[in-house]
């Protein structure tokens, strides 16, 4: 992260140096550990998609980690079995080094000439883990998008089932995704890059696997929204696409957005400066708005890691607000005061409007050029997981015994799989 203090090569307010470069506030452990989901998916649960957090263990991580996907054998998932036959052995996919955080094998035989044990399926390598996931899944409805801490495989959609989607109906949908995507490299080993430590004690960092129940959202109802000193001063569209239709939303957008942001999210987030995303689905028929209640989908640093989609991150950096809230979250009595002693959790705009930024909302126009920038396949630099490199460098058998597992696996699955699909927000 660039540095930040007093900089002359910079014209006084802004956040771009003489050379174009943007100058972000520091980014420190605490902000990135208080956008992870488990940090405040409890906070404002009844806002967001019914979920579930599950603890990872360093089995899974490892799982994760290395080449190769050995998936659970949905047929056979007795941990207690010993007849497991591994599908997919150590000559196909080159076997990772040994982690240390992995338990060694039990192996009866003496056979010197494999070094490696081969690796066991994900529901005799974590039976509990897997158990876990797999009865989340059951409890969302059957169909889930997961994520870890901060990402979820957007950039693997390719390789799924249901295509395009992040959508997964057991276990292995879920391992296949994570194992193929590189945001979830990213949250696992990259998330406190160009961070600085933190003033106070930091928790130690807990990966957590996030099931969301899956729901059919609307691209264009969902928005990116930037709060800078406590005040949300921007929303954009998240999708590329142009909706006509959108531009008669306008106000019903920001009113809703605005609702949530100032009951919800404005006083209770621990830092002043972050950027959230909603989905803002269509009313019901029997309700008189066009909209219905903003839904919390994510929350993101205030920093140079988070898309500002069709903001300048420079735009939004230099933006003044008159009446800027900074440090931590208040309790409820200073949110009182600062309110001017007027009730501000009910739904009496007026009150609420007083003296608050107004928000810009950015919509992608009709022929906007910045629309055409969108049009090559999203993630496109991401979609090649080592899985298939590794694969392809094994040559057409190689590329074919990955292609087949896969394929055996999804049927299997087919047979197997429940019919409930959930829509479930909470
Ligand atoms: N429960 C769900 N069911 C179906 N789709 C979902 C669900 N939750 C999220 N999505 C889709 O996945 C997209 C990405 O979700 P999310 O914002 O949590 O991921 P992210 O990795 O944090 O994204 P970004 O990198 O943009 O911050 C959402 O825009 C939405 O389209
Ligand atoms: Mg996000």
């Amino acid at each position: 992260m660039p540095a930040i203090e007093a900089d002359p090569t910079r014209a006084e307010g802004s956040a771009r140096d003489d050379q174009g470069q943007l100058h972000f506030p520091p980014v420190t452990r605490d902000h990135i550990l208080n956008c992870s989901y488990d940090a405040w998916f409890p906070k404002y649960r009844t806002s967001c998609i019914k979920s579930r957090i599950i603890p990872l263990t360093p089995e899974f991580v490892s799982y994760i980690r290395e080449d190769g996907i050995v998936l659970a054998d949905e047929g056979n998932n007795n941990p207690d079995d010993d007849d497991w036959e591994p599908t997919n052995p150590s000559k196909d996919y080159p076997a990772p080094p040994r982690d240390p955080n992995e338990p060694e094998y039990s192996d009866d035989s003496e056979d010197e000439a494999e070094p490696l044990p081969p690796r066991l399926p994900p529901n005799k390598r974590f039976p509990t883990l897997h158990a876990q996931i797999t009865s989340a899944i059951a409890e969302l409805g059957g169909t889930v998008a997961p994520k870890l801490n901060w990402s979820s495989p957007k950039d693997a959609t390719w390789i799924s089932r249901h295509p395009n989607t992040v959508k997964c109906t057991s276990a292995n949908d879920v391992y296949v995704l994570l194992k193929s995507s590189s945001f979830i490299s990213h949250d696992l080993d990259h998330a406190f890059d160009d961070t600085v430590p933190s003033s106070s004690m930091t928790p130690p960092f807990q990966p957590v696997l996030v099931l969301r129940s899956f729901f059919n959202p609307l691209p264009s109802l969902e928005f990116r929204c930037f709060v800078k000193g406590r005040n949300l001063i921007g929303i954009t569209q998240r999708d590329p696409n142009y909706y006509a239709f959108l531009n008669s939303l306008r106000p019903h957008i920001v009113k809703r957005i605005k609702e949530f942001f100032l009951k919800r999210l404005k006083f209770t987030f621990p830092d002043a400066c972050f950027v959230f995303d909603v989905y803002v689905p269509e009313a019901g028929y029997d309700s008189d708005e066009r909209l219905g209640r903003a839904r919390l989908i994510d929350i993101n640093p205030w920093a140079p890691r988070t898309d500002s989609i069709l903001f300048d991150w420079g735009e939004l950096l230099d933006t003044r607000v008159e009446r800027p809230v900074l440090g931590g979250a208040l309790s409820e009595a200073d949110q009182k005061d600062h309110e001017g002693g007027g009730d501000s959790w009910d739904d009496d705009e007026s009150e609420e409007e007083e003296g608050e930024y107004v928000p810009e909302l950015r919509i992608v126009e009709k022929d906007d050029p910045l629309a055409y920038n969108f049009s090559s396949p999203a993630y496109s630099a991401h979609k090649m997981p080592k899985e298939v490199v590794d694969a392809s460098m094994a040559g057409e058998g190689g590329m074919r015994e990955f292609a087949d597992q896969w394929r055996r696996m999804q049927e299997a699955q087919q047979q197997v799989q429940g019919q409930g699909q959930g829509q479930g927000q909470e």
